[in-house]
């Protein structure tokens, strides 16, 4: 038997309702994706091809039209309780610090309050914001806030982390920063992670897989490359590796016509 995968999406088709009225539009057709535990996996694909889709379904957030989802195994029903999901945009409760949002996922779980505040602090040196704890979100940098959801994500210990472009709003540098203390923490746990982004220098420099997804309609993996570089790794210093510029071209080679393709139906709109 083969070993268990920590997430398996099989054979998953998504068909929405068409926004034009009548008639469907199917976004993701016969995607097979699957991660073991403790690999960290990243798709790459086009604008608009279905990425986010496809973490929804990992998230148990959205019910694949068919096609089945396994966490560990067991077929997913609902919500998926074994994974952390960080969203691409701002997902921080503005009433609440720092620590407070830190704690929320706790308290909606029923731990009490006095030991979600301390695993609450201790998360937040982790990610480098300890003395912010009283910081309300309008009072911190976006990167202060992608670390306080970094914080709230991770403080669960989910066996899965799902990421949906986390980054992608940051400034190069800051970016960087983050992506190197992922890289950190997920040395330290080795969780199961699924990184959806469209920039395929982060997807190389994180993973250890790297899944390129077709333009849609009905999109789906057309490319997987074992990304054999050493770690652990400095997502700057990594990119001058000669591996990694090899690795870069094979794949842009697949990606850049699902890019141009992506951008076509764009501009139609
Ligand atoms: N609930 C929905 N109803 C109708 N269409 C939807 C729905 N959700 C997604 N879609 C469509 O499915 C396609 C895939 O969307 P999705 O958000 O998964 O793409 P994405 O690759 O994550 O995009 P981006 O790179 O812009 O984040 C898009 O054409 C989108 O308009």
């Amino acid at each position: 038997m083969a070993k268990m995968k920590a997430l398996s999406l099989d054979n998953i088709s998504c068909v929405f309702p068409s926004r034009h009225g009548g008639g469907s539009y199917t976004a993701v057709k016969d995607a097979t994706i699957h991660v073991a535990p403790g690999e960290f996996v990243s798709v790459v694909g086009p604008t608009g091809c279905g990425k986010s889709t496809l973490l929804n379904v990992g998230a148990g957030l959205l019910a694949p039209t068919s096609g089945e989802v396994r966490v560990f195994g067991e077929p997913l029903q609902g919500v998926n309780h074994r994974a952390g999901y960080m969203f691409q945009g701002e997902a921080l409760m503005p009433w609440r610090t720092a620590l407070d949002n830190v704690t929320a996922g706790l308290e909606f779980a029923g731990e009490n309050k006095k030991q979600a505040d301390e695993k609450a602090r201790e998360w937040l040196k982790r990610v480098g914001l300890g003395g912010f704890e009283d910081r309300y979100p309008h009072q911190m940098s976006g990167g202060m806030r992608k670390r306080v959801m970094l914080a709230q994500t991770l403080i669960r210990d989910p066996d899965i982390i799902l990421m949906d472009e986390p980054f992608s709003a940051l400034d190069i540098q800051t970016r960087q920063l983050m992506e190197n203390e992922v890289l950190e923490i997920w040395m330290a746990s080795r969780k199961a992670v699924l990184f959806i982004t469209h920039d395929l220098d982060e997807a190389i420099a994180m993973s250890d897989r790297v899944i390129v997804l077709a333009a849609g309609p009905g999109t789906h993996p057309i490319g997987e490359f074992d990304i054999d570089l050493p770690r652990p790794r400095d997502v700057a210093e990594i990119r001058n590796n000669t591996r990694f510029v090899e690795l870069h071209a094979a794949i842009w080679d697949v990606l850049r016509e699902e890019v141009l393709k992506g951008y076509e139906q764009q501009r139609r709109g």
